[in-house]
């Protein structure tokens, strides 16, 4: 059976190429043509699975998509089909977490704040929003979690409504994009929900574009507001609305979920789930593949530790100050976001730095981030 897959999958040569052909394509260019014989078609975010791509193909068994979101797949058309798929949910959730504590280190810098006096709101309390939930346990930090689809399954954990979130001090977005039904997303925050922020708050959209009225928040700033704001995700990409980018805090190129981990995660939960489901061999295994990390060690035991140490530490694991640098002084055209997305630098997650911190209330917040004790 032929396998296709989208040539941003890391490692993905390695993992499939045991069970017979295999190649790779451009999620830019590829035409129905091109996978017009596909068995497996294994896609992240770039690529749109829907008729126009897949009409043709006749011998579609599965897709599989190596990524948290799904919007790119049309699910109602695989399934007039019965075609299965598959979705790496949670397969980047910690890369997205860390994505916004370095955020939340870069501005308490920047704006002198204490991180435990401020409260967070979580929009979104699946996987990426509860990973960060876990890091904010560790710095101290108190949260409130707004989510209506877990609140009605039954989840246990406590939930708030949006205007108890509108009354943080920092919001974080964590929805998939949902436009229709019971608890859409699209333009969550539209102009009215945008005004009411005030210029204390911050925002930080890491889920989606079109969850924030692009538009709505370049209005508001034309019209002189302030408004603390962070963004990954952005409408329209990779054509963005680029006026935007000298006004917000931090900006960047859709890169929450690209360390190394959160994307090498994906390709190989995908290789599961495919061997799973047609009963394929499994035995290759993605650690040790990973690289080993750059700055393998920090030593901080010698001395007494305050938060610029813990911001220092995890700086040196991701500084998000030099994606935004990079975002700002490169993009102008759709070109350059993709640019920075295809040739985006080596990242990695905490834990692959090991850390010697002592013992104090600092330490224990830095392993409880996921920084690795150094034996
Ligand atoms: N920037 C990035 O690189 C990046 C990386 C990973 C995921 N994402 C995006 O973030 C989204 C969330 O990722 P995840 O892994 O946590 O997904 P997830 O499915 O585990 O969690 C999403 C949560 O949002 C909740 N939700 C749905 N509608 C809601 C609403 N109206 N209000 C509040 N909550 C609502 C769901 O019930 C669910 O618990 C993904 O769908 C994807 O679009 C972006
Ligand atoms: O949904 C996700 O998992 C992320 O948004 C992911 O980073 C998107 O994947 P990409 O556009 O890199 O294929």
């Amino acid at each position: 059976m032929k396998i296709y897959y989208e040539d941003s999958m890391p490692y993905a040569e390695r993992f499939f190429s045991q069970w017979g052909e295999c190649q790779a394509f451009s999620g830019k260019t590829v035409t129905p043509a091109q996978i017009a014989d596909a068995g497996m078609l294994f896609v992240r975010s770039t690529t749109k699975v829907n008729q126009a791509l897949i009409g043709e193909c006749k011998n579609l068994k599965f897709v599989a998509t190596a990524t948290a979101g799904f919007n790119h797949i049309d699910i109602e058309y695989l399934n007039q089909r019965n075609i299965p798929y598959y979705v790496a949910a949670g397969c980047n959730s910690v890369s997205v977490a860390e994505y916004v504590v370095s955020c939340l280190c870069e501005l308490a810098r920047r704006y002198n704040w204490h991180l435990p006096d401020k409260t967070v709101g979580i929009v979104g309390a699946g996987q990426a929003g509860s990973a960060l939930a876990r890091k904010l346990d560790a710095l101290g930090m108190r949260y409130l979690l707004c989510d209506p689809p877990k609140l009605a399954e039954g989840d246990p954990r406590s939930f708030v409504d949006m205007d108890a979130i509108m009354q943080c001090d920092i919001i974080s977005l964590h929805v998939p994009l949902v436009t229709a039904g019971e608890h859409p997303t699209q333009h969550l925050f539209d102009a009215k929900r945008l005004a009411e922020l005030n210029e204390n708050q911050l925002l930080i959209n890491a889920c989606r574009g079109e969850v924030l009225d692009n538009n709505a928040l370049l209005a508001l700033y034309q019209q002189g507001a302030q408004r603390k704001v962070v963004l990954d995700v952005w409408e329209n990409e990779p054509d963005i609305v680029y006026e935007l980018i000298p006004y917000v805090d931090i900006a960047t190129a859709h890169i929450a979920g690209h360390s190394v981990e959160g994307k090498a995660n994906g390709t190989e939960m995908v290789y599961q789930a495919a061997a799973k489901h047609f009963s394929l061999p499994n035995s290759i295994s993605l650690q040790p593949m990973l690289p080993q990390p750059e700055h393998a060690v920090i030593e901080l035991s010698n001395q007494p530790l305050d938060w610029s140490d813990l911001y220092a530490v995890v700086k040196k694991s991701y500084d998000v100050a030099l994606d935004d640098k990079t975002f700002r002084n490169k993009v102008v055209s759709a070109t350059d976001f993709e640019y920075i997305r295809k040739n985006y630098a080596i990242r990695r997650e905490f834990a692959a730095l090991q850390v010697n911190a002592g013992n104090c209330a600092l330490s224990q917040a830095i392993y409880g981030l996921g920084f690795s004790a150094k034996p």
